[in-house]
């Protein structure tokens, strides 16, 4: 009689090809990969040096994403040199290599984590790497998505395959109907306050409860996006109706008889009964309230209602002045109230949270109402196709009419690696998922929150 097995275990079953060592490293094959202008290069002089081809170029897609300008005129030029010869560089290799590239003046362009599964690049059941930590987005789909480095990406595009060692399972159990204005935002905020930021290192997370069940497809991608924030390397969700809807129309999934096929496999993509978790972590969602971070790591955040912390009250002395060094670069008090901080700028974007669903959720809050003079307050779309639908449904308009930038698409003020940065003692609403010191420009202050948390937040302060 098998073992039951989890979701995680079946998919890295079915993709080991041959166990290498006595220590659970096994060869994994690998059926999808995204490629940055960022991230690529080095794996592809690797490549050219050693005179290897790519194995199977059409399992690769590439996109201009972290460097492009983002401004509402899109342009070709890159701010810098260095993002010049990044995207020269990438369009070289492409070109070179047989991949296809979705560069900047493509209507297909995006952030790469909001392109693929735009695309049905990303499909149930398959085994993803990209040279991107945020890669986890992908399990909302049921597949498993993870980040790897430059020198993994090079043997990924030469064999098909990567050396890897079975991660741990934890299950995340949220039950119960999310409150009033509580995003799915919150939900991954919540956990990692909870369980901290690296709480979930060396585990893969699955996602289960009614909850998660009640989360569109859009809404899923934004958990499984930011557990890495928790320090999972791979997220997970067992695809459901709902995912096959979202996959069915799109460009590269599977059509006809095949579709009738492989939705057959999808349904068997499931914990077993029985299955045992390393961990359980259980949430109740009726306890979940939006979220915001106060500090300078993604675990440092609290229900917008709460007060920033006392580091006195904290007895630990490293923990203590940890505290204390994020409240200092963060320019907080203990006990301010987090709804009464000022901001200066409010940023809708990120494979986090700018998908269509996200922009619709901004308008609603935004519809007739002005931002706050003196916050400066962008969106920008994740993808090309996000910011044509949201012209198409009207959207576009009520955000430039409350004031807001309305900009191409882009990794944008996400971080400050293209020519939306921050100034020193900015103070940014953010949408995003990190906030780091100097994330989104040296000595600029991020607040990670839910998009309508952020557009509430680019209000006058009442
Ligand atoms: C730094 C950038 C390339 C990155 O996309 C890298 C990553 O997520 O791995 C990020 O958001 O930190
Ligand atoms: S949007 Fe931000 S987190 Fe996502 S890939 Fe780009 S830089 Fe990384």
């Amino acid at each position: 009689m098998n073992q039951p097995r989890t979701l995680y275990d079946k998919h890295i079953d079915s993709h080991t090809l041959c166990p290498l060592d006595d220590d659970g490293h096994v060869l994994l094959y690998i059926d999808r990969q995204v490629l940055n202008e960022y991230t690529s290069p080095q794996a592809f002089s690797g490549l050219r040096e050693a005179g290897r081809t790519v194995w199977r170029p059409e399992t690769a897609l590439a996109v201009v994403d972290h460097v492009n300008p983002t401004a509402p005129q899109r342009i070709a030029a890159m701010p810098d040199e260095g993002g010049a010869r990044q995207v020269s560089y990438l369009a070289e290799n492409c070109r070179d290599f047989g991949i296809e590239l979705f560069d900047v003046l493509d209507k297909r362009q995006g952030i790469e984590h909001v392109v693929a599964p735009e695309q049905g690049f990303i499909l149930p059941g398959m085994v993803v790497a990209a040279g991107d930590s945020h890669t986890t987005t992908y399990g909302a789909l049921g597949a498993f998505g993870f980040g790897i480095g430059t020198s993994e990406i090079e043997h990924l595009l030469a064999s098909q395959t990567l050396v890897y060692k079975r991660l741990k399972t934890m299950r995340v159990t949220v039950e119960g109907r999310l409150g009033l204005g509580v995003a799915s935002k919150d939900i991954i905020m919540a956990l990692i306050e909870k369980i901290g930021a690296s709480g979930a290192t060396g585990y893969a997370i699955e996602f289960t409860g009614s909850t998660i069940d009640a989360l569109s497809v859009e809404a899923r991608m934004t958990v499984c996006n930011m557990a890495v924030e928790a320090g999972a390397r791979g997220a997970f969700m067992a695809p459901d109706d709902k995912v096959f809807a979202y996959v069915k129309d799109k460009l590269r999934a599977p059509k006809g008889e095949q579709w009738e096929q492989a939705v057959a496999k999808w349904r068997a993509l499931k914990s077993d009964e029985g299955a045992v978790f390393d961990r359980e972590v259980a949430i109740v969602a009726t306890a979940i309230q939006p979220m915001v971070t106060w500090g300078t790591s993604p675990d440092q955040a609290a229900p917008i209602g709460a007060r920033v912390p006392d580091p006195a009250g904290e007895e630990d002395p490293i923990r203590r002045r940890d505290l204390q060094r994020a409240l200092d670069y963060m320019g907080l008090e203990p006990g301010q109230r987090l709804d009464g901080i000022a901001i200066s700028h409010a940023f809708i974007g990120s494979c986090t949270n700018a998908r269509i669903e996200d922009l619709r959720q901004v308008a609603e809050v935004v519809r007739d109402r002005k931002v706050a003079d003196g916050v400066r307050a962008m969106i920008v779309p994740g993808s090309t196709a996000v910011r044509a639908q949201a012209e198409a449904e009207g959207l576009a308009e009520i955000f430039l009419a409350a004031g807001f930038e309305w900009r191409q698409s882009g990794c944008s003020m996400c971080l400050a690696m293209n020519d939306d940065v921050l100034d020193a003692g900015d103070r940014c609403a953010s949408s995003t998922n990190r906030n780091f010191e100097g994330r989104q420009g040296a000595g600029a202050r991020t607040h990670l929150m839910s998009p309508a948390m952020v557009a509430a937040a680019a209000w006058p302060v009442a």
